[in-house]
């Protein structure tokens, strides 16, 4: 793949990016990235990001860029092409779609916004769409990026939402890989970052939006946030928009004021104030401890024509897993996905530490979930409560280090609210100490409601929850899901994750 120098001037021109353009000499452009070391001859350096040193262009014109575009100048850099621009991350992304020649025009792009379910939701979508495309479908998720069918093509992502030029390389891989439709997740800071400047989805969708990602290196406040979410359905040939989320009216707003109205479709629960204005509703019919079955209704006649109406079976129990499905439903519908072969598709989906549980002989059900702020923590344990009326709830939960500082007391509140029990441990503490991030959730924790044991070893803590509990009552490992690793000190530290632990627990007491 090439770019033509004067190609990328005239292109950030007419996006009103370029500001200066310094053209040594007038070669094509081979390569791109934003990582010095791996800098290549005759390739383009993206001069971007809050810890960026002169050091790392020096090192990429030694390695053979011949060019880099940057917001600032560097005089002292000779012998290079240098393309001063006003948004580094606008002209990233731009330039990034160019040089991997537009892969976004070759698949189906099914889109998923929210503060919750992203990756639920989007691990459902491709469930059904992989059984709808014969297995020609991709993922970009929090969890893991499949750009095609052997192993050797999925890896495990590093964000949700990847760099601009990590995004465009990764989707012109999918696309050789014969991949036809790709489900993605978009973060919040996908946008602020500008990493899918310029980039169109076929269907796009607002699950959800509660506080979180506020903070120094996330968003100022509330309003940014949502802000920054609403940009999706403003990229959307369709939008879906979820009813009964918060914020609904601006939501609604951000839909119609760029997508034709034939083109916006709502979903809500049967019972909730906007069913009566939404084109699919559902509700459940019946959970078990392990199953949930609802039925989605399909009101108006655009929802009517999308053949997804009928009854469903999912292999995950939560309300908000219905929610999740729901969307997904709609989504591999405007996809083309029938009815029929949605129901036989979804029934079978596993999502990675959502909802996972272990039913054990003596100590009770175990389930192990992401839920990792308020919302989320609420819907699980409001959702275990009612389920389980009789039982005792313990729930083993840290927060975070150096981010989403406001989780701590969140998650305080929410314990106050629906646990018995709590067992404060260790959660990607980065380069705070746990022990005080345990303090500051113990310290608005109501003693008169809930127990509260600290334990900083996390294999600790589960094993004391799992030991200490009997049947009825309910032991809930929350907020890491299936992560393999402990973000301490800016070093992934392995962890075996809580299934694994639990299951080896549960096989120690029970041996
Ligand atoms: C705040 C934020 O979005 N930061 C991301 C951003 O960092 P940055 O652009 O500021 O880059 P930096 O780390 O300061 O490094 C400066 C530059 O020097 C370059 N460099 C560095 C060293 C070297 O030897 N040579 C070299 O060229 C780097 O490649 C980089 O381009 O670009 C980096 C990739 O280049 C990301 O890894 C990094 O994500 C950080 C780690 C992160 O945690 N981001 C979170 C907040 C995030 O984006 N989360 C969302 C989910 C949350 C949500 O829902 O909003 C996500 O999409 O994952
Ligand atoms: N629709 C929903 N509403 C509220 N909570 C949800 C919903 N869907 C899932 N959850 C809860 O949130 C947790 C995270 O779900 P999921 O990973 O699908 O969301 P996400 O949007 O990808 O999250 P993150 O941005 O934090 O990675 C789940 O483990 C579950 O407890």
């Amino acid at each position: 793949m090439t770019l033509i120098l004067h190609g990328c001037t005239l292109l950030l021109r007419e996006h009103d990016l370029l500001k200066k353009a310094e053209i040594v000499f007038d070669n094509d452009i081979t390569a791109v990235t934003y990582n010095s070391k791996q800098a290549q001859k005759d390739g383009m350096f993206f001069c971007k990001g809050t810890h960026f040193k002169v050091e790392y262009l020096k090192q990429a014109q030694e390695l053979g860029a011949s060019t880099y575009v940057s917001e600032v100048e560097y005089p002292e850099i000779k012998g290079m092409n240098a393309l001063i621009v006003t948004d580094v991350q606008k002209a990233m992304a731009l330039l990034g779609a160019a040089f991997y020649e537009y892969p976004q025009n070759d698949l189906f792009i099914v889109a998923f916004t929210g503060t919750k379910g992203k990756t639920t939701s989007a691990y459902f979508t491709r469930g059904i769409l992989q059984n709808y495309t014969n297995k020609k479908t991709a993922l970009f998720s929090t969890i893991d990026r499949i750009l095609g069918p052997k192993p050797e093509q999925g890896f495990k992502s590093d964000l949700t939402t990847p760099e601009s030029l990590d995004l465009f390389h990764d989707m012109r891989a999918a696309v050789n890989n014969g991949m036809t439709h790709l489900v993605m997740e978009v973060s919040s800071q996908a946008y602020k970052r500008n990493r899918v400047y310029g980039l169109q989805y076929d269907v796009g969708f607002f699950l959800n939006i509660t506080p979180d990602h506020i903070g120094p290196n996330e968003h100022p406040n509330f309003a940014d946030y949502l802000h920054c979410k609403l940009q999706l359905l403003v990229n959307s040939r369709a939008c879906v928009l979820n009813g009964d989320s918060a914020h609904f009216t601006e939501i609604y707003q951000a839909a119609k004021a760029t997508t034709p109205p034939e083109k916006v479709y709502v979903f809500s629960r049967q019972n909730s104030p906007q069913a009566a204005m939404a084109d699919v509703t559902y509700q459940n019919l019946e959970t078990t401890l392990t199953e949930s079955e609802f039925q989605l209704t399909a009101a108006s006649a655009k929802a009517q024509a999308l053949d997804i109406a009928g009854d469903y079976k999912l292999g995950l129990v939560g309300d908000f897993n219905e929610e999740d499905a729901t969307a997904a439903i709609l989504g591999a519908g405007l996809a083309g996905a029938p009815y029929q072969l949605a129901k036989n598709s979804l029934v079978d989906v596993h999502v990675p530490g959502r909802m996972e549980s272990i039913t054990t002989q003596d100590h009770g059900i175990i389930y192990i979930d992401y839920a990792h702020n308020y919302a989320s923590l609420k819907a699980l344990l409001s959702f275990l409560r009612q389920q389980n009326p009789a039982a005792q709830v313990t729930v083993v939960v840290g927060s975070p280090g150096n981010k989403g500082v406001s989780r701590r007391h969140d998650f305080a509140r929410v314990l106050n609210e629906f646990a018995d029990q709590a067992y404060l441990t260790t959660d990607d503490p980065g380069y705070e100490d746990p022990t005080k991030i345990a303090a500051e959730i113990a310290a608005k924790i109501d003693p008169q409601k809930v127990a509260v044991t600290t334990i900083l070893d996390r294999q600790a803590a589960i094993k004391a929850a799992i030991e200490h509990n009997q049947a009825p009552d309910i032991v809930v490992l929350a907020a890491k899901g299936a992560d393999a690793y402990q973000k301490v000190q800016g070093v992934d530290t392995p962890y075996p994750n809580d299934i694994n632990v639990a299951r080896k627990v549960i096989q120690e007491l029970e041996a």
